[in-house]
């Protein structure tokens, strides 16, 4: 496969200019260093901005300059998982995240506050104080933590928007609108270009190829792994593996994802007629390793794979399959064959304009370890075994 043989790219990026898709990189890395950043969102057509810094990391000295910044009387606030909320013993309705501002400024400081934030951490006592719902900014600022892959919690205080250019420049942080930290995921996607490719012989497929494909704001690069040569005008055999560290290197038996990744190579390589393995960033199903081995941490706790994420804040599964999509198109193929166990790879697919003319089963034998793991998936997540 040669670079001239791709599909040329389309701009179909509408979502977010590439500007802010910058901004929201630089952003991510701003709150994974324990800065500062501004975001201005709407509620009821009414501007709301805060200035938020992510409860993980979170040093006393980045707390006290957030606190600085906070107006006369305005205290700052927690913005903490439902799940999280209720295990503090505070009952709330459905809203996925919640507000917590302690009453007093004193019995609150950057340890208490990431142990609000931690469900690994135990709490002597909450502080007391008030409960709130989020502002959209809030809730973006929860999204921007999760593209962080820091835990989805971050501490906050309101800033008035006329003062927000101000206060931006003199402090030097950056300012986000909502709208672009949530239609991140989406522009980054379609903004995905190849970047090179070479021929690399594998084990069980010696004719393999692997591109590179890396999004316009410098994140993270998915992999296509293009075994043979499949046809472009028939259904290719496909496998969309999401990445897994410790299934596919250091051969962990707490999942079937080594198994897998390696079976679809095979698999492809057997059938003779070529496909490709898309080898996408999505580690722990979108999570981040870091908060998968939290998810692991409450497992050994008695949670079950689908509730561990969703006690850390997470959706059961954080995948999109955008990006998948994208290099496929790029790469000239319209219709699959999917290997996976998973319909939501199958409609994922499909949303973003691929056919799948088959799901091919992609059921490898439980190792001793993964058995409850695997149970899961099928009882809860609807996967077809
Ligand atoms: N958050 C979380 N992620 C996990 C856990 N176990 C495995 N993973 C991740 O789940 C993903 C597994 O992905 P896949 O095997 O591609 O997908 P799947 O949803 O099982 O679907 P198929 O294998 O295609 O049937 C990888 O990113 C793993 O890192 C877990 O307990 N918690
Ligand atoms: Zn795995």
């Amino acid at each position: 496969m040669t670079q001239s043989s791709a599909a040329p790219a389309q701009n179909n990026s509408n979502l977010t200019p590439a500007t802010d898709l910058v901004t929201v990189s630089r952003a991510v890395a701003d709150l994974r260093r324990g800065e500062i950043v501004l975001v201005q969102g709407h509620d009821n057509g009414e501007a709301h901005s805060v200035a938020v810094i992510a409860a993980e990391p979170l040093s006393q000295i980045g707390f006290d300059r957030l606190c600085d910044i906070a107006r006369e009387g305005e205290a700052p606030a927690i913005v903490i998982p439902r799940v999280r909320a209720k295990s503090l013993g505070r009952a709330c309705k459905n809203d996925p995240f919640i507000a917590f501002v302690s009453a007093d400024r004193s019995g609150i400081n950057a340890d208490r506050l990431g142990e609000i934030a931690n469900p690994l951490l135990d709490l002597d006592a909450l502080p007391k104080g008030d409960w709130r719902p989020v502002s959209m900014a809030e809730s973006a600022a929860i999204r921007l933590a999760k593209l962080a892959r820091l835990l989805p919690a971050v501490v906050t205080v309101p800033v008035a928007p006329d003062q927000l250019e101000n206060l931006a420049r003199a402090q030097n942080l950056l300012v986000l609108q909502s709208e672009s930290i949530n239609g991140y995921e989406n522009a980054s996607a379609a903004s995905l270009r190849e970047v090179s490719q070479a021929r690399v012989p594998l084990e069980n497929a010696e004719n393999a190829t692997v591109i590179a494909f890396r999004p316009e704001d410098g994140g993270q690069e998915h992999l296509a792994i293009v075994i043979d040569e499949p046809a472009k005008d028939k259904p290719v055999l496909i496998r969309l593996h999401s990445e897994c560290f410790t299934g596919d290197l250091i051969g962990s038996l707490r999942c079937d994802c080594g198994p897998q990744l390696r079976g679809a190579i095979s698999e492809i390589s057997r059938g003779g007629q070529g496909g490709i393995v898309l080898y996408l960033r999505q580690e722990g199903r979108g999570i981040g390793l870091v908060n998968k081995l939290r998810a692991y941490a409450l497992q050994d706790r008695g949670f079950d794979t689908l509730d561990a994420n969703e006690e850390l804040g997470f959706d059961a599964d954080e995948r999109v399959y955008r990006p998948a999509a994208e290099m496929l198109r790029q790469l000239g193929f319209e219709t699959v064959r999917l290997l996976t166990n998973n319909p939501e790879k199958m409609s994922g697919l499909e949303s973003w304009g691929v056919k799948v003319s088959e799901r091919v089963p992609h059921k490898f034998p439980s190792n001793g370890h993964n058995e409850f793991y695997l149970q899961t998936k099928k009882e809860r997540a609807g996967h077809l075994f």
